[in-house]
């Protein structure tokens, strides 16, 4: 093994997070414990790659599981998700005492950070003033690559790792061509000069927020925020009150605005730089034909920028859509490495449904004992089954915060503010939070059911082991759900064997789950049935997803699954299937 090489092997046979979570080890100083074998202990603060040995059983899914690829109806999507951009289609915790997360400076793996400095690169005193105030002082790798060839007013396409600074890396040099441009103070409906789209609202703010810290000297700028969530008219009257050259925005609501909001086509005449953070999740089916409308109403003459952690071969196909086709792809993740960060451990479990609460509860408790700073995430397939899934774990008395589609703006906003500067949080949430929120220094991300594509689990996972930070993830499926490790085999994921939870810890789960409300286990079942039928793998045999939904019905506790009404049956196109009860 190389000197610099983490020790951080899972061992064959041994990898087991039952073990690595109660363990008791010792661990020497300056060493950390590795996730999956408590034995194995990694020198801290070295990056390196933790690819277990014992994932071969992972490596060895045929092919044909690799191609696949889930897809959902918008049938699902909007049934889930009202007025919502972003579908919500209806160890021993780490042993860090001795390990030092890494500041802002740098992390464990200090490696995300260029050795270029802002004031060495070609920007103007206002922003570099506003940089240095944010406290950044190095690039990152992907600001480094991409500063230049956006200046040069180049198209471009670009992929680097989760928390890496991506969205700096658009919004400053785009802010720099717009410090350019003439602009007249105390303008009131100035044109739109940059325009910014992400899939969902958490992250439309957080984009904001960014853009206003380098932004501070920049006095003559200003930016906006459209979400949805609210009502229209109260973000007209905002966008009045408030004159805005840089508009972030989610895609529905931003349509809704250019169908409208008087005016507000002319402004958008006026963008010169276009960019969609989270490119793939934009282009795919889900949002293609908004952000069609939208490009269509904006100039062709414009700069394009295209950031996400994934681009699929498809996305690279289909960037015509957005970009000049002389565009530069820059992908900052290297030759031969993964998209997953190495200090993050990737562990999955395979139980069946009855056991997945009481799992959750005992990794959960496992992890709450052993760090006190802890900040989890567990996400679940589809808004319903996550208020399920934090109702059974408030009533076992963990610290539980709740987000998805169906609530209210002003709660999603309120939740996803305290997860931000907490610790000792349990957040549980759809895929609101899968993509580029920065919740920092989360220490485990859990994914309860399969995630909707091998991006979709990236993209997640990435909410932790930020700005090189340690973090771990669990993919915790159900046997029939396997075939979903074969769409991430290349990554360094490992089993984990499933605890064995005692008797009395069980019977506590099967009492939290029985107090949970029956609307609630209702809704979580019709939406667990319309996520899994559109599933192209297990929604093809619709005998067998009826005797899966019976299991899952049966985890919450119920004898006979809960009817559903007859116009949604129809809409899955699951009327007249035998075993799934009408109302
Ligand atoms: N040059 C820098 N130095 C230090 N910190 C930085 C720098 N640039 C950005 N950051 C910080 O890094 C964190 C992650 O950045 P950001 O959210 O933009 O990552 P990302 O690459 O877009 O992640 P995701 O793929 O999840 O969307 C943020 O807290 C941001 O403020």
């Amino acid at each position: 093994m190389a000197s610099g090489d983490l020790l951080l092997r899972a061992h064959a046979g041994a990898p087991v997070l039952a073990r690595a979570f109660p363990c008791r080890v010792r661990v020497p100083a300056g060493r950390r414990r590795c996730l999956v074998c408590p034995l194995a202990t990694a020198r801290v603060g070295v990056a390196g790659r933790a690819r277990p040995g014992g994932a071969a059983p992972v490596q060895k899914r045929r092919r044909r599981d690799a191609e696949e690829r889930l897809s959902f109806s918008r049938v699902v999507t909007r049934r889930d998700a009202v007025d919502e951009d972003e579908e919500d289609v209806e160890g021993q915790a780490p042993q860090l005492g001795a390990v030092t997360s890494g500041g802002d400076s740098g992390g464990v793996d200090g490696s995300y950070l260029s050795d270029t400095r802002f004031d060495q690169c070609a920007i103007s005193p206002l922003s570099l003033k506003a940089v240095k105030d944010a406290g950044y002082e190095r690039m990152t790798e992907v600001q480094e690559a991409t500063l230049p060839i956006i200046l040069q007013g180049k198209d471009v396409l670009a992929k680097a790792k989760t928390g890496t600074g991506k969205t700096v890396g658009f919004l400053l040099p785009a802010i720099e061509v717009l410090s350019t441009l003439p602009h007249q103070r105390n303008q009131l409906r100035p044109p739109i000069n940059l325009l910014v789209i992400t899939p969902t609202r958490e992250l439309a703010n957080q984009v904001a927020v960014e853009a206003r810290k380098l932004l501070k000297y920049h006095r003559s700028l200003g930016v906006q925020v459209v979400i949805g969530g609210t009502r229209l008219t109260q973000e007209q009257r905002s966008m009045q009150a408030n004159p805005c050259q840089i508009l972030v925005a989610t895609p529905g609501r931003l349509k809704d605005h250019l169908e409208n909001t008087p005016g507000f086509s002319t402004r958008l005449k006026g963008v010169k730089v276009l960019v969609l953070d989270e490119a793939d999740r934009l282009l795919d089916m889900g949002f293609r034909r908004d952000i069609e409308k939208i490009i269509s109403s904006i100039p062709r003459e414009r700069q394009t920028l295209l950031f996400s952690a994934t681009v699929p071969e498809e996305v690279r196909q289909i960037s015509h859509v957005a970009m000049k086709k002389d565009y530069r792809f820059i992908n900052t993740v290297k030759e031969g490495d993964e998209e997953t960060h190495s200090q993050v451990s990737q562990v999955y479990m395979i139980a069946p449904l009855d056991q997945h609460f009481s799992i959750l509860y005992d990794v959960l408790k496992k992890h709450v004992a052993e760090d006190a700073d802890y900040k989890v995430i567990i996400f679940c397939t589809t808004a319903m089954v996550t208020k399920l899934v934090a109702e059974v774990l408030s009533q076992l008395k963990l610290n539980i915060r709740e987000i998805h589609s169906r609530k209210s703006q002003s709660a999603r906003t309120k939740v996803s503010d305290e997860f931000r500067k907490s610790k000792g949080l349990i957040l549980v949430s759809s895929d609101v939070s899968a993509r580029g929120v920065d919740y920092p220094d989360v220490t485990l991300v859990i994914q309860v059911g399969i995630p909707a594509d091998r991006e979709q689990y990236i993209h997640r996972l990435g909410r932790t082991g930020r700005k090189g930070k340690e973090g771990q993830g669990l993919l915790l499926l159900a046997p029939w759900e396997k075939y979903f490790l074969g769409t991430v085999k290349n990554l360094s994921i490992s089993e984990a064997a499933v605890p064995s939870v005692d008797s009395s810890v069980e019977t506590e789960v099967k009492n939290a789950v029985r107090k949970v409300e029956m609307k609630s286990k209702e809704c979580a079942y019709q939406a667990w049935l319309g996520y899994y039928n559109s599933n192209k793998t297990i929604g093809r045999d619709k005998s067998r997803l009826v005797h899966l939904a019976e299991e899952f019905s049966q985890s919450m506790g119920l004898a006979v699954p809960p009817a559903i009404p007859r116009n949604i049956l129809r809409k899955m196109g699951l009327n007249n299937v035998p075993g799934l009860r009408s109302s």
